[in-house]
């Protein structure tokens, strides 16, 4: 029997679940219920008149897939300027990130000493035997307390806006976790290599990429071209409804399915694919699914303040990717992207300009500047400008400036998400819930990521296609 499936959020994870679903014959119809009035969630790009563009959300993205958008492709090379340089705020001084072999035999500050010493004691340190722990307690045994206080505390501040005292190893890089358990060192098992299955022959592009040796990619006209392409390949499958302004505000089961409330009407589906933010499907659910609301609510998210920054000239003392700062060294300001440098075909033409980002807040937030609704953008761009003068020495004024404060943006998984993923997929299972999971909430919060939990779910439903 053909089915009609609901997709909920219309993020890259809900889209890219429309996508696969749209494919099946399985499926009579999709529908998309978007909360907002646009679709792409987090991937939100400023394209101003002259031609420039600025990213609120992400801005690179690592693995390439044939996404019919190849002619708007501004890959970045391994070998560039901005895969290279980036760099470490401490002390009150840029320090770049050492790399190749003389980064790690020699003492490069901030660490005070090399890093081969800390790739020993990994080599002599036994297996963990807990089930998961913090990154910080994981790299500390493992290869050093500098290295978890400053290297990894700013990577978890670069990637999650979290605090790596109490992200979870085994949810947040899941291959160190497995490196450990599988070959009982990081880097004797990096040496030995992946323990990996048969795959698919790359594609062109994906053969591309690797010879070109691409460590990230952005489009033309910005990341929010991409969800514009997709919801255009939606539209003209004829197969896939998209609803815009319509949050959804509850749902009932209904027979086998479930009928969803919307503000101003309901929608009736066989089954539901939620690309929700955890906590937003928590509160949706019927009162009977209370447990499972429960164990999404734990996956809590932090909040991000982006300011983006244009400066006339090139004002950067050093190109590069951009840098981070440890949480010893500022709680609130996590760090500042060179934008210009990795993706100078985003600057505007003609004359030249440097293009900056800084974020600030993730779970140092509260802490750091109280109650989101209590802040102004006008404070979060006099703190902005005030880090770009003291940790670049640039003192000119911006000649252009724009402030977004991303609330819940990013899920935070902590010491034992592993657990509270399966506890939820097995009341799902248990209950014979027609309800699937995808979206930055569950398995990784890169786009990357969240285009595979949409396939995935997708797939579960339907099978290949
Ligand atoms: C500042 C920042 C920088 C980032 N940088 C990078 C990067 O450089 N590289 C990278 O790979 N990743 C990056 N990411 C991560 C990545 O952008 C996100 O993890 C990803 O976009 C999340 O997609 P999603 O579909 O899961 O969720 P979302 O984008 O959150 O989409 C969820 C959708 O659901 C809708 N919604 C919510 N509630 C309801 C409701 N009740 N009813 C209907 N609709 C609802 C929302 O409006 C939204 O459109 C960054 C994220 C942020 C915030
Ligand atoms: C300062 C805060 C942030 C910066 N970027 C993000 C935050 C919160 C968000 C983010 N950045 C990346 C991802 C995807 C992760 C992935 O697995 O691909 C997300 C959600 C990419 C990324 N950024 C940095 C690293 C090491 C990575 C992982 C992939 C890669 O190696 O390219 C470091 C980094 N992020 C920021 C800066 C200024 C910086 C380093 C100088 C900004």
């Amino acid at each position: 029997m053909q089915k009609t499936v609901a997709v909920l959020g219309g993020g890259v994870g809900g889209l890219t679940a429309c996508y696969h679903l749209s494919k099946s014959p399985q499926v009579s119809q999709v529908v998309l219920l978007e909360g907002s009035g646009r679709v792409g969630g987090w991937l939100s790009s400023t394209r101003r008149a002259d031609g420039a563009v600025f990213e609120r959300g992400p801005r690179g993205v690592r693995h390439v897939a044939e996404l019919g958008l190849e002619g708007e492709l501004l890959p970045v090379s391994y070998r560039s300027v901005a895969a290279k340089n980036r760099f470490l705020y401490v002390g009150g001084r840029l320090h770049r990130m050492p790399t190749g072999l003389g980064g790690v035999i020699r003492t490069i500050p901030p660490f005070s000493r090399p890093l081969v010493l800390s790739a020993l004691k990994d080599l002599v340190t036994p297996r963990g035997a807990a089930e998961d722990e913090t990154v910080h307690a994981f790299v500390t045994r493992r290869l050093g307390a500098e290295l978890a206080d400053l290297a990894v505390d700013c990577l978890c501040r670069g990637v999650f806006a979290g605090d790596c005292r109490v992200l979870s190893v085994r949810s947040c890089f899941p291959p160190l976790f497995s490196l450990e358990r599988e070959r009982g060192s990081i880097f004797l098992g990096m040496l030995l290599g992946a323990r990996s299955g048969a795959e698919a022959p790359p594609s062109a592009l994906v053969r591309r990429s690797q010879e070109e040796r691409w460590a990230q990619w952005s489009l033309r006209r910005g990341m929010q071209t991409l969800p514009e392409a997709l919801e255009d390949r939606l539209r003209s499958s004829g197969r896939v409804h998209v609803h815009k302004h319509a949050a959804v505000t509850r749902l009932e089961t209904q027979g086998s399915g479930w009928e969803i409330k919307l503000q101003d009407g309901s929608v009736k589906a066989d089954h539901v694919v939620s690309a929700l933010p955890a906590q937003a499907l928590a509160s949706v659910l019927p009162p009977a699914a209370q447990s499972l609301s429960e164990q999404l609510r734990e996956i809590s998210m932090v909040t991000v303040a982006v300011v983006n920054l244009e400066y006339e000239g090139s004002v950067l003392p050093v190109p590069g990717f951009g840098h981070l700062i440890p949480s010893s060294e500022d709680r609130g300001v996590l760090g500042v992207v060179y934008d210009s440098v990795a993706f100078p075909e985003h600057n505007r033409p003609g004359d030249p300009s440097t293009r900056l980002t800084v974020m600030m807040g993730g779970a140092w937030f509260q802490e750091a500047y109280g109650n989101v609704g209590d802040v102004t953008e006008k404070f979060f761009l006099g703190q902005a400008t005030r880090a770009v003068r003291s940790h670049l020495g640039v003192s000119a004024q911006p000649i252009w400036s724009s402030v977004a404060i991303l609330k819940d943006c990013i899920p935070q998984y902590h010491v034992g998400h592993w657990k509270r993923l399966e506890n939820i997929r097995h009341y799902i299972g248990h209950h014979n819930l027609p309800l699937t999971l995808a979206g930055a909430s569950y398995g990784g919060v890169s786009v990357n990521d969240v285009i595979f939990s949409g396939r995935k779910a997708a797939e579960s439903l339907v099978g290949e296609v």
